[in-house]
């Protein structure tokens, strides 16, 4: 079985010869310790690094988007130190802040949490920092941010294009106070701003005035983790007025936090369980926890599988009959790419909503899934807002992917049981998972 090399530093972009997929033998039966959210670890970094005193960060994931985060950072002159915890167990990052920097140049690579999350720290630093990054982070949209800080009194030039490349003029604080924002295009605009707002004089207070609201999980993460932080914050669903979200200003603490593992990195191998009727259990797996991932719970288990949580982790199961299934996934996008796949496997066709921004993910996710899985004999069509996807008898074929992580894992979930799907540069899961391609090969070998 070919295990392509990843490259040594997850920051540089990847690209590795066509990886034939492997199919399955059998049911798997593995466990499978998957690396720290992108997510939680991003955003711990943003606020460890707004603290007024040195944190921690235990179990981070180490993956280009937060090697990209680690680093911008850093070039604005925060300390970060990656070695072992305090314990001496378990690789831990030391987050040590300092007075922000400008003068600064970051990468953003395709990391929409650097690309959104950091301007608004940016706006705080003693003067400009450029941001550019892979030709797709020119595309994504960050009007939003860019439109609320201008109308907060930063200064920024991006050549009037709403989007990177662009400089954020800091000037070493921000006044702060009442901003609307539309963020039916990324929840990721609301999350940015709130994740800086305590370092604001006035703090924040964020209206979203747009139709629709994606990702809401990850809005709750940013709440959450803004509190646990020290934070206040009044948002809509603990009594706040809909669409807004108000943090007050404050010195945020250093703690010391525990890094979840990755739930929608789980994904596939989960789906691998569901496909081959087999078992897979993930350790540490939350019992409360505000990542998206946590959904595949029922939607897994609404197409064919059940699962179990205990001590030991979570625990699915898979029959070896894999049902469609008529699912909003507005609020999980980043599942959509791995429920597609199992989709196409399924005993009846499936119906995936309310996932039109993820025309502006990594690449656009409906059209790539659409024509991808048609190349290998399948009947999806795209509709306003998702996917239409009727199962067909499956051939092998090169998966293109379009250096986007979850069309990699899609196409491996396709491969398990479909003979001859080659997927062309697996190693682009080095956005969050850079150790893809070991782990999925170790899973099938039990
Ligand atoms: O805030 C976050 O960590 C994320 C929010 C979501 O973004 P969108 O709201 O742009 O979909 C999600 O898709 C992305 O993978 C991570
Ligand atoms: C949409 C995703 O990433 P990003 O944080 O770059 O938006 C994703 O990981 O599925």
């Amino acid at each position: 079985m070919t295990v392509p090399s990843v490259p040594a530093d997850p920051r540089t972009p990847s690209q590795s010869p066509l990886w034939p997929a492997p199919t399955a033998g059998g049911a798997v039966d593995a466990t499978v310790t998957v690396p720290g959210s992108k997510s939680v670890t991003n955003r711990g970094l943003v606020l460890a690094a707004l603290a007024a005193e040195p944190g921690w960060l235990r179990r981070p994931l180490r993956s280009r988007d937060t090697l990209l985060m680690a680093d911008a950072l850093r070039a604005l002159g925060v300390r970060i130190e990656e070695g072992v915890g305090p314990d001496g167990t378990g690789e831990a990052w030391r987050v040590i802040p300092a007075p922000l920097r400008g003068d600064a140049s970051v990468d953003v690579g395709n990391a929409g949490t650097v690309m959104r999350f950091l301007p608004p720290v940016a706006a705080l630093a003693d003067g400009p920092v450029r941001f550019d990054g892979d030709p797709r982070s020119h595309e994504r949209p960050l009007h939003g941010v860019i439109d609320a800080l201008r109308a907060l009194g930063t200064r920024i030039d991006d050549g009037k294009r709403g989007a990177l490349p662009m400089t954020v003029h800091g000037a070493g604080a921000l006044e702060g106070g009442r901003v609307e924002i539309d963020a039916s295009s990324s929840s990721q605009f609301v999350s940015a701003l709130l994740l800086s707002a305590p370092r604001f004089n006035q703090g924040v207070e964020v209206r979203h005035v747009g139709a629709k609201l994606p990702s809401m999980p990850h809005i709750r993460m940013t709440v959450d983790m803004l509190r646990v932080v020290g934070a206040q914050v009044d948002e809509p669903e603990t009594g706040g007025e809909p669409n807004v979200w108000r943090v007050s200003p404050s010195a945020l603490l250093g703690r010391d936090l525990v890094v979840e593992p990755d739930l929608s990195n789980a994904q596939p191998f989960l789906a691998a369980a569901l496909v081959t009727g087999g078992r897979v259990t993930v350790p540490d797996w939350p019992s409360r926890t505000t990542q998206p991932g946590d959904a595949l719970r029922e939607i897994f288990t609404e197409m064919g599988g059940s699962c179990e949580l205990t001590e030991q982790g979570l625990t699915f199961t898979g029959t070896g009959r894999i049902h469609g299934i008529d699912v909003d996934l507005s609020e999980v996008g980043e599942l959509t790419p791995g429920i597609a796949a199992v989709a196409a496997l399924a005993d009846s066709p499936s119906t995936l909503r309310g996932v039109a921004h993820l025309r502006l993910h990594e690449t656009d996710r409906l059209a790539a899934l659409t024509k991808e899985i048609n190349g290998l004999g399948g009947d999806v069509t795209e509709t306003e807002d998702g996917l239409h996807i009727r199962p067909r008898p499956l051939h092998g074929g090169v998966f293109h992917t379009y250096d986007d992580h979850r069309m990699a894992t899609a196409g491996a979930i396709i491969g398990l049981a479909v003979e001859g799907v080659e997927i062309e540069n697996v190693a682009t899961t080095a956005k969050t998972l850079p150790d893809f391609p070991r782990m999925w090969t170790e899973m099938l070998e039990g």
